[in-house]
C-alpha cells in the first residue's frame, strides 16, 4: 500500500506538488493522471526517497522506501527509461541490481524473458531503442518480485503491440494482489487498464475515484449539429437556453455547432420552424478523454496557442 499525506514539494517560489493525500491499495491497478507538469513525477520521486519533501510524508507499506533494507524487493520503479548506463549489456545491468539488492540471480533471466529482451540480453544497453529501454526499465521494476509496483509514463515509445502487453501485465501485477501506480497524461491510456484514478492539476488532488465514477462524470450528454446557416440556428437555441459552441475538432468546422442544454429532437424542431436547413444532427457522449480534458482545463500548464 502507498500512502501520501499532506505532501508538499517547492523549488524556490515554484509549487511542484501542494498538500497531496491519498492512498494507492493493492489487487488494482491505479492510474495517476494529471497534466504535463502536474506533479506526478515529483510525487512518485518521492515515494522514492529521490526527492526530498518540503513538508508531508509518502511511505510504502507504512515505511519511508529508504528505511527499506533491500528496496527492490519492496518497491520496483520505471522512473526515466533513460537513466541507464548505456555501455553495458542488459544483463550486466540487472546482475549488478540483483546482487546489491540479496536477489538470486535466475531472477534476472526471468525477468529479461517476461519482458522479452531475452534475445538482446548481451547486447549493449546504449543501442536500444526507446522501447527496449522502456522494457529494460520494467524488467529493473519487477527484479525484486516486489509487492509495489510504480511506472512513471511506462507507455513512452511502445509500439501498439508493446502497449497491450504492457496493460497486460499490470493487470497481471494486480491480480496477484500487488499495489500498481502508474502515471500517464493521456485519460485514453488508463481506461482500459486502470480500476482506480487519482488526478492531480498544478501539484493538488482533483479527484481520486473508481474509473466508473469517473465515467459519470462524462455522460452529459451533447448534439452536433451541421447547417448552412450556423449563426441563425445558434440564436435560435441560445434563446432556448441552450449553450452554443462551434464545433472546431472537424475539417468543415464553419458549417458544425456543438449544442447542450437541448436534446437533438428539440433541435431539429426549432430548426423546422425557424425554417433553418439541417444537414445533420446527433447525440453524442462524451468520452472519458473529455471528460478528463474538462476536468483538468485550469490545471493545464501551457495551453496551444496560449501566449506566456
Ligand atoms: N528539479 C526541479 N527544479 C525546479 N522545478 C521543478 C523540478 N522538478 C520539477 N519541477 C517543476 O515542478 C512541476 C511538476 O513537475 P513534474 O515533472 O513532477 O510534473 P509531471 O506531472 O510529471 O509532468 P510531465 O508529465 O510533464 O512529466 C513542473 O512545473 C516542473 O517544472
Amino acid at each position: 500500500m502507498i500512502e501520501v499525506n499532506e505532501l508538499t514539494k517547492r523549488y524556490g517560489k515554484a509549487t511542484a506538488v501542494n498538500g497531496l493525500t491519498f492512498t494507492v491499495r493493492p489487487g488494482h491497478v491505479t492510474g495517476f493522471l494529471g497534466p504535463n507538469g502536474a506533479g506526478k513525477s515529483t510525487t512518485l520521486r518521492m515515494l522514492l526517497g529521490l526527492t526530498e519533501p518540503t513538508s508531508g510524508t509518502a511511505t510504502i507499506d507504512g515505511h519511508p522506501f529508504r528505511d527499506h533494507p533491500r528496496g527492490l524487493r519492496h518497491a520496483g520503479a520505471l522512473l526515466d527509461a533513460h537513466d541507464v548506463h548505456g555501455g553495458r549489456s542488459a544483463v550486466t545491468y540487472l546482475s549488478a541490481l540483483a546482487r546489491s539488492n540479496g536477489i538470486p540471480r535466475r531472477r534476472v533471466d526471468e525477468v529479461l524473458e517476461e519482458v522479452g529482451l531475452a534475445p538482446a540480453a548481451r547486447r549493449r544497453i546504449g543501442g536500444f531503442s526507446l522501447g527496449m529501454k522502456q522494457r529494460l526499465g520494467i524488467a529493473t521494476a519487477l527484479l525484486g518480485d516486489p509487492p509495489v509496483l510504480l511506472f512513471d509514463e511506462p507507455v513512452n515509445g511502445l509500439d501498439p503491440e508493446g502497449v497491450r502487453w504492457v496493460r497486460g501485465l499490470f493487470r497481471r501485477l494486480a491480480a496477484e494482489g500487488r499495489t500498481v501506480f502508474v502515471s500517464s497524461h493521456l485519460m485514453s491510456e488508463m481506461q482500459n487498464t486502470a480500476e482506480h484514478l487519482i488526478v492531480i492539476g498544478r501539484g493538488e488532488l482533483i479527484a481520486d475515484e473508481s474509473v466508473a465514477e469517473f465515467a459519470a462524470r462524462g455522460t452529459r450528454q451533447r448534439v452536433t449539429v451541421r447547417t448552412p446557416d450556423p449563426t441563425a440556428l445558434a440564436a435560435v437555441l441560445e434563446a432556448e437556453g441552450a449553450s452554443v459552441q462551434p464545433d472546431d475538432s472537424v475539417a468543415d468546422a464553419e458549417e458544425w455547432l456543438t449544442v447542450s442544454g437541448l436534446s437533438a429532437a428539440r433541435i431539429g424542431e426549432l430548426a423546422s420552424h425557424h425554417r433553418i436547413v439541417l444537414l445533420e444532427l446527433a447525440t453524442r457522449t462524451a468520452s472519458l478523454e473529455e471528460a478528463f480534458m474538462e476536468l483538468t482545463a485550469d490545471s493545464v500548464e501551457y495551453l496551444a496557442g496560449e501566449s506566456r
